[in-house]
């Protein structure tokens, strides 16, 4: 399921986290791809330990924490840091899929790359080219949002970023560990939520309601890794 989350940011926030990455060092972006994909990657990315990327991250996740639609299409049980990108001159990254399991630095604990997902923070006036296009079941998607939206997909699709060919595009990326491993039993449940949710606001108090939110959490108890 290839879902976006208009608005993820206010201007505010967009404009907080860009002040404090252009105080920010970047390094060459293959540093943190596995193998194939480095041969395919040309970008910048702010270092894993650099204390603007972890600050202006901390600030993703919290909201990302208090956002409905989130929680609800992704069922998170892990959500890896937000990494940083920069795509200027030229820089691209070509097609390949995310590895599958993501080490959190500094831990031996394990992240299974369930869902990908990218943040815009680059204003799409101010630069050309540089749209994610998503290999989907119902062909390519080509994404390009405006600053503060986000993007979510399967980490199981094949992706590319086109070149940027004038600006700069700077973006957050980062990956989910899912309670649902499983994509389409997961776009399921994302059904079956909103369903019940708009349900309750035509038919409030409908006993059918309540039965039905048992089904949702029945169908997350038979399903969920944990
Ligand atoms: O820049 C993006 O939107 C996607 C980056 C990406 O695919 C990756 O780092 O694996
Ligand atoms: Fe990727």
């Amino acid at each position: 399921m290839l879902l976006k989350i208009p608005g993820l940011l206010t201007n505010e926030q967009v404009h907080r986290c860009r002040e404090a990455l252009a105080r920010a060092s970047w390094v060459d972006g293959r540093t943190t791809a596995g193998h194939g994909a480095a041969s395919v990657k040309q970008n910048l990315q702010l270092a894993l330990s650099d204390p603007i990327g972890i600050e202006v991250g901390n600030l993703i996740l919290d909201v990302l924490g208090r956002s409905p639609l989130f929680m609800s299409a992704a069922l998170p049980l892990k959500v890896m840091p937000p990494m940083f990108n920069r795509y200027e001159g030229g820089g691209t990254y070509g097609n390949h899929v995310d590895n599958a399991i993501r080490m959190l630095r500094g831990t031996d604990h394990r992240v299974r790359t369930d869902i990908s997902t990218t943040v815009f923070l680059t204003d799409p006036a101010d630069y050309d080219g540089g749209e994610l296009v998503i290999e989907d079941t119902y062909g390519s998607q080509t994404i390009k949002l405006a600053a503060g939206d986000m993007v979510m997909y399967p980490g199981t699709s094949v992706h590319r970023v086109t070149p940027v060919t004038r600006g700069s595009r700077i973006s957050a990326f980062f990956w989910t560990q899912s309670l649902i491993r499983e994509d389409a039993q997961r776009a399921l449940l994302y059904e079956l939520d909103n369903s019940i949710q708009q349900l309750a606001v035509d038919v409030p108090g409908h006993l059918e309601i309540t039965r039905l939110t048992g089904v949702y959490h029945n169908l997350v108890r038979r399903w969920s890794i944990t």
